[in-house]
C-alpha cells in the first residue's frame, strides 16, 4: 500500500502461523491517511503497541464484569430481543424490511453499555447515531475511501462526498461528548454504571502515572469504537441469518423443533441453552462461516522482524490475514461453497467446532467483542425463531444471496413476512 509492502496470509495453515504463533509481533494496525485524519491513533481499533494494550485491557476487563448483576449484558440482551419480537409481531404477518428493527435491537445493547441506557426507536438523536455508524462503516470500502489513502492531501481540501464521512465522524464524537459531559454531572465515583463511569473513574485513579493513556480522547474513541464494531456486524450478522431461514426453510424447521423441543415457550432465553440446541448452534456457527461478514479480515501492521511459515516479514508491513481463505479452506470444510450446518455436527448429532472458524480472527487482536456477538446472536436468533416462522412475501421467488461491499459484508435490502407460530 503506497510504499509499505503488504503480505497476505492465505489459508488457515499461514493465518494460524501469523496471528496465534506470531501473535505479539502481528499485533500493530496501519493508520492510513484516512483514518488518520478521521479519527486519529487513539481508543482500540487504530492503535497499537502501549496506547491498545492499556485501552484494550480495560475494556476486556469491564466487559467481563458485565456477566453479573441485574444490569447484566445478558438481561440487557433478553430485553432487546423481546423488543424485537414485539416490532416484528405489530407487522401482523405484512412483508417488512427487518434490517432498521434489528439494528435498533443491537445498537440498544451497545449503548446501554456505553451510556447505560436505552433509546427510544423514536428518539431523533439515536436515530442519527445509527445513520452516522453505518455511513462510517461502509464508505471505507469505497473509491472515495482508497482515493482518499492515495491523494489525502488533495482529497482533504477538495468537496465531494467524502466530506460527508467526516461529519458524520463528528457528529458521533460530540454525541459521545455531550454524554460524557452529562455523566461527569452526575457521576459517583462509588456507583459506576456504565462503561463512561467505569473510564471516568479510571482517569482519576492513573492521573499521576505517566504511563497512563486514559486520558478523555482515548474515551471518545474508545466508546466510539464500540459503538462501530459493535453495531454494524451484529446486526448484519442477524439479517444474514433471517436471509438463510428465507432460502432454507427445511433449516429454518429443524430448528424450530430443537428450539420447541429443548424450550419452555415463555421459557427466558440464556446463552448457556446453546449447549443442550446442538443444531441451533451449528446453524450459528455456519452462518458465521458462511456469510464471511468480515471478508478478507482487518490489517496489522508488523511490530518487528519475524517470519511466518519460514518467510521473513520486516517491521512495519503490512499484514492481511486473509480470514476469507480460513472459513473456506478446502482442507478444513467438507463443502466450503455449501451452507452445510452439518461442518458443526458429528456423526451422533452432537456440536463441534472447527479450528478454521475464524469469523472473529484470532490472537492477541481477537474480536474484542466475540463473546458479546456470540451471545447477541445466540439470544436474539432463537428468540425470532421460536416466535415466527419466516416466508418470502407472495410473488418473491429467489432470494438474493449476493452482498454488498463495505467493510462489513452486508446483504441487498429484502422483506420478509413473520408468521407467529
Ligand atoms: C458477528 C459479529 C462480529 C464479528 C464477525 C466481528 C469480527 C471482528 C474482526 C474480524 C475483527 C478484526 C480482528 C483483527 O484485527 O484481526 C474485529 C475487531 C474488533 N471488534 Fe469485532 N466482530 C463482531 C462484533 C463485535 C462486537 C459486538 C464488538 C463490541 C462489543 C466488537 C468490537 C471489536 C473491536 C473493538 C475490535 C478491534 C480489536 C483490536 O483492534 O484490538 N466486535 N471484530
Amino acid at each position: 500500500m503506497g510504499q509499505t509492502p503488504v503480505v497476505v496470509l492465505n489459508g488457515y495453515k499461514a493465518i494460524k502461523d501469523g496471528l496465534i504463533n506470531h501473535s505479539e509481533e502481528l499485533s500493530g494496525r496501519p493508520l492510513t491517511p484516512f483514518y488518520r485524519d478521521m479519527m486519529g491513533e487513539k481508543g482500540i481499533f487504530l492503535t497499537s503497541g502501549h496506547t491498545w494494550k492499556q485501552q484494550r485491557r480495560f475494556v476486556m476487563t469491564f466487559l467481563k464484569s458485565l456477566a453479573l448483576g441485574k444490569r447484566s449484558l445478558e438481561h440487557r440482551i433478553q430485553e432487546e430481543s423481546r423488543h424485537l419480537v414485539e416490532v416484528f409481531a405489530r407487522k401482523k404477518g405484512k412483508p417488512f424490511n427487518p434490517r432498521i428493527p434489528i439494528v435498533h435491537a443491537v445498537a440498544n445493547v451497545m449503548c446501554a453499555v456505553v451510556f447505560g441506557h436505552r433509546f427510544s426507536t423514536e428518539d431523533d438523536s439515536f436515530n442519527r447515531l445509527i445513520k452516522a455508524i453505518n455511513f462510517v462503516i461502509y464508505y471505507q470500502a469505497t473509491i472515495w475511501g482508497r482515493m482518499y489513502d492515495a491523494f489525502s492531501w488533495l482529497m482533504h481540501h477538495l468537496p465531494g462526498p467524502h466530506q460527508k464521512v467526516f461529519v458524520y465522524n463528528d457528529f458521533m464524537h460530540n454525541f459521545v461528548k455531550n454524554k460524557i459531559q452529562s455523566h461527569k454531572e452526575r457521576w459517583k465515583a462509588e456507583d459506576p454504571q456504565d462503561l463512561i463511569d467505569f473510564y471516568l473513574a479510571q482517569i482519576e485513579k492513573t492521573k499521576d502515572d505517566p504511563t497512563s493513556t486514559f486520558n478523555e480522547d482515548n474515551m471518545v474513541q474508545t466508546v466510539d469504537d464500540l459503538l462501530l464494531a459493535g453495531t454494524e456486524a451484529t446486526s448484519t450478522i442477524v439479517c444474514w441469518a433471517l436471509l438463510y431461514m428465507l432460502q432454507y426453510p427445511d433449516i429454518q424447521e429443524k430448528v424450530q423443533k430443537e428450539l420447541e423441543a429443548v424450550l419452555e415457550p415463555s421459557q427466558l432465553i440464556h446463552y448457556e441453552d446453546r449447549k443442550k440446541l446442538p443444531y441451533t448452534n451449528a446453524v450459528i456457527h455456519e452462518i458465521l462461516r458462511y456469510s464471511n461478514i468480515t471478508a478478507v479480515g482487518t490489517p496489522r501492521q508488523c511490530m518487528k522482524d519475524t517470519a511466518v511459515l519460514g518467510f521473513p516479514i520486516e517491521k512495519g508491513t503490512i499484514v492481511l490475514p486473509n480470514l476469507h481463505s480460513a472459513v473456506y479452506d478446502s482442507e478444513h470444510w467438507e463443502t466450503p461453497q455449501k451452507f452445510n450446518p452439518s461442518h458443526f455436527l458429528d456423526s451422533h448429532g452432537n456440536f463441534v467446532n472447527n479450528e478454521a472458524f475464524l469469523p472473529f480472527s484470532a490472537g492477541h487482536r481477537v474480536c474484542l467483542g466475540e463473546q458479546v456477538a456470540r451471545t447477541e446472536f445466540f439470544i436474539i436468533f432463537a428468540n425470532l425463531l421460536r416466535t415466527f416462522t419466516f416466508h418470502l412475501p407472495e410473488g418473491v421467488k429467489e432470494v438474493n444471496l449476493d452482498y454488498i461491499l463495505g467493510a462489513v459484508l452486508q446483504p441487498h435490502p429484502y422483506k420478509l413476512l413473520a408468521a407467529p407460530r
